[in-house]
């Protein structure tokens, strides 16, 4: 797919010690604007699948290519830097920094992604709109953070992700923590804001209720081959 912002092919990794894990994900691809839902039991391998596409791990062999580059060929530092420019995380627990306050939270990537800072132009204003869009209560911008609701501190996450348009998102398991009326309005907010920009999504679950909602739905059975113990 010559389109595509997001393309695994022959990637293969094994967590080392006890237990031993070991993935093998021959081809996998997401479109530019595409939301494609990855469903897959616990211990699957769903987050260890994020880590490789995020290049917080890096596969034994085979090939990550995000928005055209092969980032198992950066070096760390040069790795850090393309994954704060090209993707927008929304981790299962939020990570959002305790201390800092919403604005703090959402500008957050930027300061480590100067394409991505210029593309959202008045950083602040971005941010600020980005709360409204999402439903998060005006004045909100100066709260610490973790002084939000559950529900509210997840918008703070989304917006935290989407700032400076990256081309992808990943989120690992984000409606995990809502009631199914909370799922939806959240989905709704996610969704009008990737197809605004032609954002691809990439959504870990294992709830397949969710999958009317995505173009596409894969599972981690038919994309990736896994082994338990050590070899
Ligand atoms: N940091 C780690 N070190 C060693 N082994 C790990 C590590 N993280 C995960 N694993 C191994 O990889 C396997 C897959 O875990 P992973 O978290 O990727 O699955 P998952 O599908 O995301 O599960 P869940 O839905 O419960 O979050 C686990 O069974 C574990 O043995």
């Amino acid at each position: 797919m010559t389109d595509a912002v997001l393309q695994l092919s022959d990637v293969e990794f094994r967590w080392m010690g006890q237990a031993g894990f070991s993935l093998r994900v021959p081809n996998l691809s997401v479109g530019k604007g595409e939301s494609v839902l990855l469903l897959g039991e616990s211990g699957s391998g769903k987050s260890t699948l994020l880590s490789l596409i995020c290049g917080t791990i890096l596969p034994t062999s085979g090939v990550v290519q995000i928005a055209g580059q092969d980032i198992t060929k950066l070096s760390g530092g040069k790795r850090d830097r393309f994954r704060a420019e090209q993707i927008g995380v929304i981790f299962q627990q939020f990570n959002l920094l305790p201390f800092g306050t919403v604005g703090d939270n959402i500008l957050l990537p930027l300061r480590f992604a100067p394409a991505r800072r210029k593309r959202a132009k008045d950083a602040t204003a971005q941010a600020s709109n980005l709360c409204s869009a999402l439903g998060l209560p005006s004045g909100v911008f100066n709260t610490k953070a973790t002084a939000l609701s559950v529900g509210q501190q997840q918008r703070v996450a989304v917006a935290r992700a989407l700032i400076g348009q990256p081309p992808l998102i990943i989120a690992d398991e984000p409606t995990s923590a809502l009631d199914a009326n909370s799922q939806a309005a959240f989905l709704d907010l996610l969704f009008a804001q990737t197809a605004a920009h032609d954002t691809s999504l990439l959504m870990v679950s294992h709830d397949p209720r969710l999958g009317e909602r995505f173009d596409r739905v894969i599972r981690m059975e038919d994309i990736a081959q896994i082994e338990r113990g050590t070899p």
